[in-house]
C-alpha cells in the first residue's frame, strides 16, 4: 500500500510529514518552488523539515501507483483539480482533506469526488488539527468518514500514526458539515472578539452556532451524533478559540476594521455564502451564518450584525 498527498499547502505538507513517519509518502505540488532544494515548505509550513521517506514531485504520473490519495487543496479548487486528473485518480481511495461547501453547487467534498471520479472510493479526513501541530508530531485526533465501512476501516488503519489517532464513521455528510460550518462560526467569533464584544458573546455564538450546525445536519439527514464528535464540536472548539485559525483571524480583522490578506486560504468565507443560500432554499433558520455572509459582503458591520442577532424574537432553547 502506498500513500500520496495532492496539494502541498500547509495541511498537505503536514499530513505528508506525519505519514512519512510510518512509510513512504509522495507529496505532489503543481509548483514545487524551492521545496525540493530546501526539503521544507518554507512558505506555508516553516521549520518543519521533510523526512527522508517523503518524496516530492510535480509530475502526477509519479502517484499512479498509490492506493490512497489525500486531496489537500482548498474546497473551491477541488472539482477543478479532480476533473483535470480523473485518469490517474480513477479507482483509488480518495480522501478529501478540505473543509467547506462548494459555492456553485452547495455540496461537500465527498459528493464532489463522487461526481468527478465515480469509480473512486470517496472519504473525508477532518477534525480539530492545525497543520503545524500535526507536522511537529503533537497528539491529534481526527475523524475518518467513508460510506463504505470496509474501506473506512482500511483507511483508518493506513492513516493512523503514533501521534495521529483516527476515529471512524460512515456518516460522510455529518463529517463534511462539521468541518465546513465550524469555519463560519469561527469567523463570527473572531469578529465578536475583534469588535470587543467579549468572551461571553463568543460563548453564545459558539453555542448557538452549534445549534445551527445541528439544524442543517438534521435537514440533510446527517447523524446528529457525528456533529457532537471531533469533526463538529471538537473542531468548532479549536477554531473558535485559537488565533492560529485563519477563519478566526479573518473574523478578528473584520471586527477590528482591519484588512486581511486576500491570498490566505479562509474556507469559511465561501462556505458562509454557500450555506446561507442552502438555508434560504430550505427555509432553515441560520441567523449567525446569515450575519457572517452579510458582514463578508459588506451589507452589515459587526456591531449591527450583533444587534440584529440580539433583537431576534425570544424563543425556547
Ligand atoms: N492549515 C491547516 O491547519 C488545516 C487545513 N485544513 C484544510 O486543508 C485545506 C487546504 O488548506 P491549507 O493546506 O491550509 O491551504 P494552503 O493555502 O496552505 O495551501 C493550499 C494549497 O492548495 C494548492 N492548490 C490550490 N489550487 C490547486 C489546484 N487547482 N491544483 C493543485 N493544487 C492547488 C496550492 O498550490 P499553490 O501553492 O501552487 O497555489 C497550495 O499548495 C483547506 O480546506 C483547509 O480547511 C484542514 C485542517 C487543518
Ligand atoms: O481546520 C482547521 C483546524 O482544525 C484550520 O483552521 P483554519 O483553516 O481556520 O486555519
Amino acid at each position: 500500500m502506498s500513500i500520496a498527498v495532492l496539494g502541498a499547502g500547509a495541511f498537505g505538507s503536514a499530513l505528508a510529514i506525519s505519514l512519512a513517519g510510518s512509510g513512504p509518502v509522495t507529496l505532489w505540488a503543481r509548483d514545487l518552488r524551492d521545496m525540493a532544494a530546501r526539503r521544507e515548505n518554507t512558505a506555508r509550513l516553516p521549520d518543519c523539515p521533510f523526512p527522508k521517506n517523503l518524496t516530492l514531485t510535480d509530475n502526477l504520473n509519479d502517484i499512479a501507483g498509490a492506493d490512497i490519495i489525500l486531496l489537500a487543496v482548498p474546497m473551491q479548487k477541488l472539482r477543478q483539480m479532480l476533473s483535470a486528473n480523473t485518469e490517474v485518480l480513477s479507482g483509488k481511495h480518495l480522501v478529501a482533506c478540505c473543509k467547506g461547501i462548494e459555492l456553485s453547487t452547495g455540496i461537500g467534498p465527498v459528493s464532489v469526488i463522487q461526481q468527478e471520479v465515480p469509480d473512486a472510493i470517496a472519504a473525508i479526513l477532518t477534525g480539530p488539527s492545525f497543520a503545524a501541530d500535526i507536522a511537529r508530531g503533537l497528539p491529534t485526533a481526527l475523524t475518518l468518514a467513508c460510506a463504505d465501512d470496509a474501506a473506512g476501516r482500511h483507511l483508518q488503519q493506513a492513516l493512523t500514526t503514533a501521534n495521529l489517532r483516527l476515529y471512524r464513521t460512515t456518516d460522510t455528510i455529518g463529517a463534511e458539515l462539521g468541518g465546513a460550518l465550524k469555519n463560519v462560526i469561527a469567523i463570527a467569533c473572531g469578529a465578536a472578539m475583534g469588535a470587543g464584544l467579549g468572551e461571553s458573546a463568543r460563548a453564545a455564538l459558539m453555542t448557538r452556532g452549534y445549534a445551527e450546525m445541528q439544524r442543517l445536519a438534521r435537514h440533510l439527514n446527517a447523524n446528529p451524533s457525528t456533529l457532537s464528535g471531533l469533526s463538529g464540536f471538537g473542531d468548532l472548539t479549536l477554531t473558535c478559540t485559537s488565533d492560529q485559525s485563519r477563519n478566526y483571524r479573518l473574523g478578528l480583522a473584520l471586527g477590528l476594521g482591519e484588512t486581511f490578506d486576500p491570498g490566505t486560504t479562509v474556507e469559511g468565507a465561501a462556505t458562509a455564502r454557500a450555506v446561507y443560500d442552502l438555508s434560504q432554499a430550505a427555509d432553515l433558520d441560520m441567523p449567525i451564518t446569515a450575519a457572517v455572509a452579510a458582514v463578508l459582503d459588506g451589507r452589515q458591520d459587526v456591531p449591527d450584525a450583533m444587534k440584529s442577532l440580539l433583537a431576534r424574537p425570544l424563543k425556547e432553547e
